[in-house]
């Protein structure tokens, strides 16, 4: 994994144990709405031991009222890592002043370096601002009012709808050319482009759905929706045209997540996802080994589709095989034979009846 997708899982997995719904959440909104301000540390190691001056033991499962009880003092509270319990409240942290922050506060400040320091979690709640900040490392975040971040959520689905509506018209001119013998390496190469378009913004959506914890149900819900069919068509995609017919696709895919950023993806990237390595001639015709349209035959067992993608390659071999040929691959009697033709043929009027100009 790339540093930066290891960043990206730790910011999630950081606002996810902060998330609406979490105790800790239910515990930081609380001190919040007190008013008393709260500095929080997530991880008792010896770093931070050695940074702790005073306080009191408390050692207890934790629960938000306690920590809304506990903040009423001075000084920090020290929770575990996992935050399930307190350990230590009233804490004064020494911190190293030699330690840069672009904080003003004194609380802000220690928690910054705090975080610095000992690579734990810190949570700064201010008095004042009505602010919660994390700190870790050098990872510094303020978290957003939860109705900015619905909306910003619901703006990313529907853009969703609509990069899925371009992704469906690009697929089903796929369809038609592959039924016409006509794909070239450049059609697939704009399927794979607009599934990238629909990768970044599920990136995007990812990160708002940490953030909004249970309050991002219903947002989650319809990404869900949405993502499913996409996500089994770009599976087949790959199975059909990757370069090895041995290919494992929903490894290509959670690579392709991971390599999507805010920049378009070179052309090369996409096919050496696929496995071709060199110079691909955009303009040269490639044949699906016909996963996608098989799958779409009502009831065909998949080890059916193998057998018959190992005896007649691609798909216009099998388009064209009559029924005995069919007949003849492991598995296929002539009745399901005369189903797979008829199969096809209905999948290919309603390709062409659904040909979008
Ligand atoms: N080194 C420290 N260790 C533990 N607690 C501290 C430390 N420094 C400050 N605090 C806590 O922060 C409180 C407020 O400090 P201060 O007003 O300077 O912070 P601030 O960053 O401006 O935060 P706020 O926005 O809440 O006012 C202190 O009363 C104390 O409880």
């Amino acid at each position: 994994m790339d540093e930066k997708r290891i960043k990206d899982n730790t910011i999630s997995e950081i606002l996810q144990l902060v998330a609406p719904g979490t105790p800790i959440r239910e515990g930081i909104d609380n001190v919040l709405r007190a008013n008393t301000g709260g500095l929080i540390v997530l991880g008792h190691n010896e770093k931070v031991q050695h940074l702790v001056d005073g306080g009191f033991k408390i050692d207890c499962p934790f629960s938000p009222t306690y920590l809304y009880e506990l903040a009423k003092m001075d000084g920090a509270i020290i929770l575990n890592e996992k935050g399930s319990k307190i350990i230590l409240a009233n804490a004064q942290l020494a911190t190293d002043p030699s330690i840069s922050s672009t904080e003003t506060g004194m609380r802000h400040r220690t928690a910054e370096r705090v975080a610095k320091q000992t690579k734990k979690l810190v949570i700064a709640i201010s008095q004042r601002r009505n602010v919660i900040t994390l700190y870790k490392g050098d990872f510094r975040y303020a978290l957003k009012d939860i109705s900015v971040i619905l909306t910003k959520a619901n703006q990313a689905i529907q853009t969703l709808e609509k990069y899925k509506v371009v992704l469906d018209h690009a697929i089903s001119n796929l369809s038609v050319l592959e039924f016409e013998e006509l794909v070239t390496f450049s059609d697939v190469l704009q399927v794979l482009h607009r599934f990238e378009m629909v990768i970044r913004i599920k990136n995007e959506l990812l990160s708002y759905l940490s953030e909004l914890g249970v309050e991002g149900r219903l947002i989650r819900l319809q990404m869900h929706e949405l993502l499913t069919d996409m996500e089994e068509e770009a599976v087949m995609i790959i199975r059909d045209y990757a370069k090895e017919r041995q290919v494992k696709p929903y490894e290509v895919l959670s690579r392709f997540q991971g390599i999507v950023t805010n920049e378009l993806l070179d052309d090369g990237v996409l096919f050496k996802l696929l496995g071709y390595s060199g110079h691909v001639h955009l303009d040269e015709g490639i044949c699906p080994r016909g996963y996608r349209v098989l799958n779409k035959i009502p009831r065909l067992p998949v080890i059916i589709i193998e057998n018959l993608i190992i005896k007649f390659n691609t798909l216009p071999f099998i388009l064209k095989a009559e029924v005995d040929e069919l007949d003849d691959v492991d598995g296929i009697g002539e009745v399901r034979a005369r189903k797979i033709k008829e199969g096809l043929k209905l999948i290919k009027d309603q390709v062409f009846a659904d040909r979008q100009l």
